[in-house]
């Protein structure tokens, strides 16, 4: 089995309890594992591969918490650090009628995974994913990020990353959010972006001008989510819509990490799938993860999913 490690933060997604209020106005909120990485690595211990998280929390009851579900979904947590004197990060997050979502973040200890904390045990995995909403921000979180890119690029390892723009982190540090992106675009094998990330990092203005310029940094496949429409899969010779089947949403927390999960276990158990079939499947997991409420608990199995397209053009599962 592949061994892929998700580097970043794991935290509390507290979801509010009332739809379609904002975080201002809403009356309570129920507690559930996150953290757009942690999510990641759920996605991948579900549907076939070896995840192992990276990352710190508090050693409070809520880091304990993350740490037994972790457990539970079989995510592999010995390079994950519970901080004696810091307190596990937070995520309130609001859920709109649409199933859209507004994040506001109180942040403690997830920016402090330091790079001598995990060197001796990194050369252990076949893919390293990069997917943190926090770690771009000023820290030894993020010394420690570079640094592994440096390690996996130096040792041709596979390389992901998932720019997970959070507004209420970097809306006063867009440049900084900008050009970090684009330093992980150019080294990955497999970028994932949303569309509203595409225009943010390149400048432009169009889903096809932004997918050419940012294929042009250098990675190799670049998958650009477009919400109900479905992905545009990217590569230097051609951009293909893959669309996707109309679902009813109710929470969209995680969709994108659990499309990008099962986009890593494809192409790590890859037997001669293509890559178009590969991001098919990608958004039926990301679709289905919508159903329900919570992002780590939400993401379905491939048993689960096959379920789901009953009835539906043959696609092959893992
Ligand atoms: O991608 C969704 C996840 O990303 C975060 O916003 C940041 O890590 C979490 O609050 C949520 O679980």
């Amino acid at each position: 089995m592949k061994n892929v490690l998700c580097i970043g933060e794991a935290l509390i997604d507290f979801l509010s309890i009332d739809k379609g209020k904002n975080l201002c106005d809403t009356s309570g909120f129920i507690k559930k594992a996150g953290g757009a990485p942690a999510n990641v690595a759920a996605a991948i211990s579900k549907l076939g591969a070896k995840a192992h998280f990276c990352g710190t929390v508090g050693d409070d009851a809520f880091g304990k918490f993350l740490e037994n579900t972790f457990n539970q979904n079989n995510i592999n947590t010995d390079l994950m650090y519970k901080l004696k004197d810091r307190n596990t990060t937070f995520a309130f997050v609001s859920l709109m009628e649409d199933g859209e979502r507004d994040f506001e973040f109180v942040r403690d200890a997830d920016r402090y995974l330091s790079f001598d904390m995990i060197e001796k045990e990194i050369d252990k995995f076949d893919l390293y994913h990069f997917g943190s909403a926090t770690a771009f921000l000023d820290g030894e979180l993020k010394n420690t990020y570079y640094k592994l890119k440096e390690y996996a690029l130096n040792n041709n390892k596979l390389i992901s990353f998932d720019a997970n723009y959070r507004d209420s982190l970097f809306s006063n540090n867009k440049d900084v959010f900008i050009n970090c992106c684009k330093d992980y675009i150019k080294d990955s094998d497999i970028v994932k972006l949303s569309e509203e990330e595409a225009y943010l990092i390149s400048g432009r203005e169009s889903v096809k001008e932004a997918a050419d310029y940012l294929i042009s940094l250098g990675c190799k496949y670049l998958i650009i989510t477009l919400g109900k429409l479905g992905a545009m899969l990217v590569t230097k010779d051609k951009q293909v819509l893959i669309p996707t089947k109309e679902i009813e949403m109710k929470d969209a927390t995680g969709a994108g990490d659990a499309f990008m999960g099962a986009v890593i276990v494809q192409i790590l158990n890859e037997e001669n799938k293509n890559i178009e079939d590969i991001v098919k499947l990608a958004n039926l997991v990301g679709g289905i993860t919508t159903t329900k409420i919570g992002a780590l608990e939400s993401i379905p199995t491939w048993d689960e999913v096959k379920k789901y397209n009953e009835g539906e053009s043959a696609l092959t599962f893992n």
